[in-house]
């Protein structure tokens, strides 16, 4: 496939994430109770990044891993995966596998969304992990805000106490500032 070729599916990729993603966010804005386009516009000039993971065979996958255990940072992840396997996710106090099924997508929370929603959506912890039979590979669509966008809780969200919504005023740049 030629240079032009790959840019052109990327971007339609790309896009098509984007619309999923925007269309997650009012599920998750009616899960909350909160108004359904909030997120939806909140994210709507998103600058989000794609990513395509190889994870090769490997003589002794006991001793490594293709991804280390972690929390996504960004508010919302997309991946796919082909049928290998090797995503764990880490449930019940054990890692568990998160079974290829054809044509799905796994959809994650990421710390951004975390916090806009007040801890009532968590990050999960997860991690790939590597075999020695065949190569696997993922695609991965990370959701971001734009970094000089403050994220803040929705009204029907905020603690009552007094001086508690000053406190989860944060850009998502302090939020990756304080990350890294
Ligand atoms: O390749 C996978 O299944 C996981 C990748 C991942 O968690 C990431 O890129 O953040
Ligand atoms: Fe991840």
């Amino acid at each position: 496939m030629s240079r032009v070729m790959l840019y052109v599916v990327y971007q339609k990729y790309n896009e098509a994430m984007h619309g999923l993603a925007l269309s997650i966010m009012e599920l998750l804005a009616i899960g909350l109770g909160v108004d359904r386009m909030l997120y939806r516009e909140f994210f709507e000039d998103a600058v989000s990044v794609m990513r395509t993971n190889l994870y090769p065979t490997c003589q002794e996958p006991n001793l490594s891993l293709g991804t280390g255990p972690h929390c996504d940072s960004n508010a919302l992840t997309i991946l796919h995966q082909d049928l290998v396997g090797g995503l764990d996710v880490f449930v019940d106090n054990k890692w568990q596998k998160v079974r290829p099924i054809p044509g799905a997508l796994v959809i994650n929370i990421g710390g951004v969304f975390a916090a806009l929603s007040n801890g009532i959506y968590r990050s999960s912890l997860h991690r790939a992990v590597v075999n020695s039979h065949k190569e696997r590979r993922s695609s991965v669509f990370f959701m971001c805000p734009r970094a000089d966008k403050l994220v803040k809780l929705a009204e029907e969200l905020v603690p009552t106490s007094e001086g508690a919504q000053e406190s989860f005023r944060i850009s998502h740049g302090q939020i990756y500032s304080k990350l890294l």
